[in-house]
């Protein structure tokens, strides 16, 4: 269960390694070494920041350099044009790029993959045409000899060394923060399926905007460290490439998605491409580029997730105990306790009125009406493409109908976003099955709890009991990744549950498993149905369904074709030879 390291144990090392690195700028004398020295810290941080966005909810960002040239040129020019001293221009530059992160984070959210990518690109490279039509090619931060520390310049140049050892634990601190939060969680849960963590009721939108918010805060802000150093901002300087690339390529190479990665990555790259600068810069010019290409060549070739994940992936090998293998079947088969049908008077939980859905002239729902009782299990059947996924797509928000109202206990919900859907009581697994691969069971189950629970202990309360209910209690820790059919049908409906939903959608819950999982899942869903919770079932295993349901409704093209109890839909002529077919006919007499 999500239970982060104690918290020691993870600040410990991050505090022996900020020791370490300032005591370093004793020993030093070089000043060429120490500007080597405070510099990766730097880079360090600023790839915390694209760590905070990209790593964590994997909105790979090409373009970091517009935050943390904004921060430079901001500490740059309230100092050269109005005397603002560092020390007020560096927060300030911070709250710039949060703002930034708002302006750029609002229109970048709504392209994805590769095009988000891209758009982010344009930022950084659009600014430093903006600056230098401007006419800020060069903007000098003036000498202050007789007030020099208010205004963050020192006689001792290990002093800056120092305050750059300062804002990497700060980062480091925010990033572990960040790790220990459900607002971690939730970031990673989108980085691996954006859609089942919507559908489990994380607001995927605003969570990736505070990403970006901190991201460019923190970016932002460690430009304006950057201009103190250098002296000098010129637009290529920090709105240029390199600088977006340094950000990520230090990232990658130490490790994505952890505070050390980025510490990691610069501690390696950054003196090696100085020093390589410096020795060979003259007679190879673009050293420094080569340096990051190369380190990106060898990132992917080696350790795609980064040096950090590599090395501790191979020590969880040694340590741990070879994983349980997966059996078929163990979920729980004891029987259900009973349930009596709902009356016919159970106050109506949804209602669907006139529902329509067209996909460029495809009608793929077409009027359709029809309503669920609370505490009954509604089957949903028909021919392929016949639009029942379509219909809960709709109902949970993926989808907003063309017309047509649906109503959660009383309440429209067309035009809700699915996160918001399923708060409102209505959870949801998905026909193909989305987990999150690299959390555990218990994660995966989790990030689903979050919907409806304000602590974590909650959450984990509600995680314990869904798990429990399902069966799954006791393989919590295992990754997602390599679970059994059974298991990962098992654990989306326990991340459904974890939700606290009141009406359940489960597409086609049973499908790729043989008659004993089967069985297990079927138990699994009369004793949610027994607890009170509806379940509404799209399913094409019709000798299961004809067991569980309490009354079908049946799609073909888009429209309802019938609707009743199993036994008569089952003898209804249209429904025997729009989808069920000759062979149930004589099976069933
Ligand atoms: N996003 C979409 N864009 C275009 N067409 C779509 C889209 N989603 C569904 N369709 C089409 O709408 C129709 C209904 O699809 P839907 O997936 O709802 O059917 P279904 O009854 O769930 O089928 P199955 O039993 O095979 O899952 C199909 O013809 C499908 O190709």
């Amino acid at each position: 269960m999500f239970v982060p390291r104690p918290l020691l144990r993870t600040v410990l090392p991050v505090a022996a390694f900020l020791a370490l690195w300032a005591l370093a700028f004793l020993l030093v004398t070089n000043s060429y070494y120490r500007l080597v020295l405070t510099i990766v810290p730097i880079w360090a941080v600023f790839g915390l920041a694209w760590n905070l966005l990209s790593g964590y909810s994997g909105l790979i960002s090409f373009g970091h350099a517009s935050f943390f040239g904004l921060g430079a040129y901001a500490v740059a020019l309230a100092f050269a044009e109005w005397h603002v001293s560092p020390w007020i221009g560096i927060p300030v530059a911070g709250l710039l790029g949060c703002l930034a992160g708002v302006v750029i984070g609002v229109p970048t959210f709504r392209l994805r993959g590769h095009y988000f990518a891209l758009a982010m690109l344009a930022y950084p490279l659009a600014l430093l045409h903006v600056f230098l039509w401007l006419g800020y090619q060069e903007v000098s931060l003036p000498m202050r000899r007789e007030d020099g520390p208010a205004f963050m310049q020192f006689a001792d140049a290990r002093i800056y060394g120092w305050i750059a050892v300062a804002l990497l634990g700060g980062a480091m601190a925010l990033t572990i923060a960040v790790e220990r939060a459900r607002f971690g969680l939730s970031l990673i849960a989108i980085k691996q399926n954006e859609a089942a963590a919507e559908a489990a009721g994380i607001d995927t939108w605003r969570t990736k905007l505070v990403a970006i918010v901190m991201s460019g805060g923190l970016a932002s802000a460690i430009g304006g460290f950057y201009a103190v150093i250098l002296l000098v901002v010129t637009p290529e300087a920090v709105f240029g490439m390199l600088v977006s690339a340094q950000a990520l390529t230090v990232t990658m190479f130490g490790g994505i998605a952890t505070p050390w990665g980025p510490v990691i990555g610069s501690v390696v790259l950054i003196p090696l491409s100085e020093v390589l600068q410096a020795e060979l810069g003259a007679t190879i010019p673009g050293i420094q580029g080569f340096v990051f290409g190369a380190a990106i060549i060898a990132v992917v070739l080696v350790a795609p997730e980064g040096v950090f994940w590599r090395v501790a992936d191979a020590l969880a090998r040694r340590r741990a105990p070879p994983a349980p293998e997966a059996s078929a079947v163990e979920a729980p088969t004891d029987a259900a306790p009973p349930r009596t049908q709902p009356a016919a008077d159970a106050p109506v939980i949804l209602e669907v009125r006139n529902l329509s859905k067209s996909f460029s002239g495809l009608r793929a729902v077409q009027q359709m009406s029809f309503a669920v009782r609370q505490g009954e299990i509604l089957g949903i059947i028909g021919p392929n493409g016949a639009g029942k996924t379509t219909v809960f797509n709709l109902l949970n928000g993926f989808l907003r109908p063309d017309e047509g109202e649906i109503l959660l206990e009383g309440r429209s919900i067309v035009g809700w976003r699915p996160h918001k859907v399923c708060r409102a009581g209505a959870g949801r697994t998905f026909q193909i099955m989305r987990p999150f691969p690299r959390l555990t069971i218990a994660d995966n189950v989790m990030v689903g709890a979050f919907a409806r629970t304000r602590t974590l202990d909650e959450a984990r309360a509600v995680t314990a009991d869904a798990l429990r209910l399902v069966g799954l209690d006791r393989d919590v820790r295992q990754l997602a990744g390599g679970l059994t059919n059974l298991q990962l049908r098992l654990m989306e409906i326990a991340r459904a549950l974890a939700g606290q939903p009141r009406i359940l959608l489960l597409d086609e819950t049973l499908a790729g498993l043989g008659a004993p999982e089967v069985e297990v899942l079927l138990v699994v869903i009369r004793r949610l149905a027994a607890r009170g919770i509806t379940i509404v079932i799209i399913e094409h295993t019709m000798h299961a369904m004809v067991r569980l349901v309490d009354r079908f409704i049946v799609l073909d093209h888009g429209a309802l074709l019938s609707e009743g109890a199993p036994a008569d839909v089952m003898r209804n002529p249209a429904v025997i030879e729009a989808y069920l077919g000759k062979k149930w006919q004589r099976a069933d007499a």
